[in-house]
């Protein structure tokens, strides 16, 4: 007897689903993914005006945090830095007009900052790149970088400043592009008598390093009495100068993450370090532990907050647009314009009003922003009328930096250029009474 065959119809319409295969991926090429990262990066800063800092966690997704993230923003930050320079090389090699956010052209500033900034031969450059436009015009791209290559073309000594940059800091343009050439040096803060690692010091209490070790690895690290602070940086504190007497209270308005807390503290002032943001102060109490410094920690508003009790004095570490650490956040060039000026000058002001109501007779306050522009620095200084002025002195200075006619320090990242410049801060000084 045959067997009973299934009618045939249920075999045609069987609707029962097959198990599913994993299809075959092809293996991705190795160091694509950082340079995915980076091209995340570079978007989230031009479209949607994020810093490059807060772009890097969700750019890189699964990237881990060692050698392929730091990668990932060390190209991010070229193409940023460098982005006239190589938008003026694409245009050179295509008739084709590329949109400035196509994506042949955001992956094409990648491959060359690949290229010519960090020394990634072209072979390595084409095999990654040409995949970032996997779907896209993968030929153009490589034509123009082929093209580019055979040229044997390079940047400029300096990075070429958007135009409009270049307009707002008019006559200290062209220092500041200088600046952003150069890879920034590591400066430290360190409290007196602490093991500190081997560096040039330009000023008590600072040491610049050599930039290439883990902070982490550096002599002295462990044991907390150094902490890293741009030299420009750790000036508004210094400017506060000494406690007047034993026991002297200092606000630190806009303390987070607390570097000039630290000074002030180290400096023998009783401090109390306020800042709008719960999480940022959390980073604020980390350094404090670390480096086994103590200081009075609020989380507030400075527009709503009031003191119990007037200070004997006051550091604003004013909310600012940060153009001046624009070395290391190259993202400012492309980021901020007119408004964001506009935005954080407004909040300035109304702070510098606030807090001149806070100091004891004879109390100092020292205003400072990590500026490059006059609306958020000399602008500011020249409107503040509430207190009377108490000029910066050439002696209170390192060597090379000399206070403005006005007595207000401006600092930007050509100075002290044989030395390894600097970031950019403005610096004002009044007393009360
Ligand atoms: C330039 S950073 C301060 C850097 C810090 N002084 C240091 O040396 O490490 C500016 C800080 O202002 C804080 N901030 C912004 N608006 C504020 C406000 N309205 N009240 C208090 N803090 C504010 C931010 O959270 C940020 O931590």
């Amino acid at each position: 007897m045959k067997p009973v065959q299934p009618p045939h119809s249920s075999r045609r319409y069987n609707t029962s689903r097959p198990t599913r295969q994993p299809r075959p991926q092809p293996a991705e090429v190795a160091g694509l993914a950082p340079r995915k990262a980076a091209l995340r990066m570079v978007d989230a800063v031009l479209r949607r005006g994020e810093t490059l800092d807060n772009a890097v966690p969700s750019a890189c997704q699964g990237l881990g945090l060692g050698a392929d993230r730091a990668l990932a923003r060390a190209l991010a930050a070229e193409a940023l830095r460098w982005m006239v320079d190589l938008d003026a090389l694409i245009d050179s090699a295509t008739q084709q007009v590329l949109p400035e956010d196509a994506k042949p052209r955001a992956v094409l500033r990648l491959m060359l900052a690949g290229w010519l900034r960090l020394d990634t031969p072209p072979h390595a450059v084409v095999a990654t790149g040409l995949e970032l436009l996997s779907g896209g015009p993968r030929r153009l791209a490589h034509g123009v970088f082929s093209a580019l290559v055979r040229r044997g073309v390079g940047l400029p000594d300096a990075p070429t400043l958007p135009t409009a940059v270049a307009e707002r800091w008019a006559e200290r343009a062209a220092p500041i592009a200088a600046g952003l050439a150069v890879p920034p040096p590591l400066d430290i803060s360190a409290r007196a008598e602490a093991l500190v690692p081997e560096g040039v010091s330009l000023m008590p209490g600072h040491v610049r390093c050599g930039r290439g070790d883990a902070v982490e690895t550096l002599a002295g690290y462990e044991a907390g009495g150094w902490w890293v602070q741009d030299l420009a940086a750790a000036l508004p504190a210094r400017l506060v100068g000494a406690p007047p007497r034993a026991g002297a209270r200092v606000l630190d308005l806009c303390a987070a993450p607390g570097g000039k807390t630290m000074q002030l503290a180290a400096a023998g002032w009783d401090v109390t370090a306020l800042d709008a943001s719960p999480r940022r102060l959390e980073r604020v109490a980390a350094n404090l532990k670390r480096t086994g410094l103590q200081a009075a920690m609020v989380a507030g508003d400075a527009m709503q907050w009031t003191p119990d009790a007037p200070f004997d004095a006051i550091l604003i570490d004013a909310p600012c647009t940060a153009t001046g650490t624009c070395r290391r956040h190259p993202d400012v060039l492309h980021r901020i314009g007119p408004r964001q000026i506009a935005e954080m000058a407004e909040i300035q002001q109304a702070m510098l009003a606030r807090a001149a109501g806070w100091l004891a007779p004879g109390g100092r306050l020292v205003y400072a922003v990590c500026s490059l522009e006059r609306a958020e620095g000399e602008d500011q200084a020249e409107a503040f009328t509430a207190l009377r002025p108490d000029p910066i002195t050439a002696d209170e200075l390192p060597q090379g930096l000399t206070p403005t006619a006005q007595g207000w320090l401006r600092t930007d990242p050509g100075m002290l250029a044989d030395q390894g410049g600097l970031d950019g801060f403005f610096v004002a000084r009044w007393r009360a009474g």
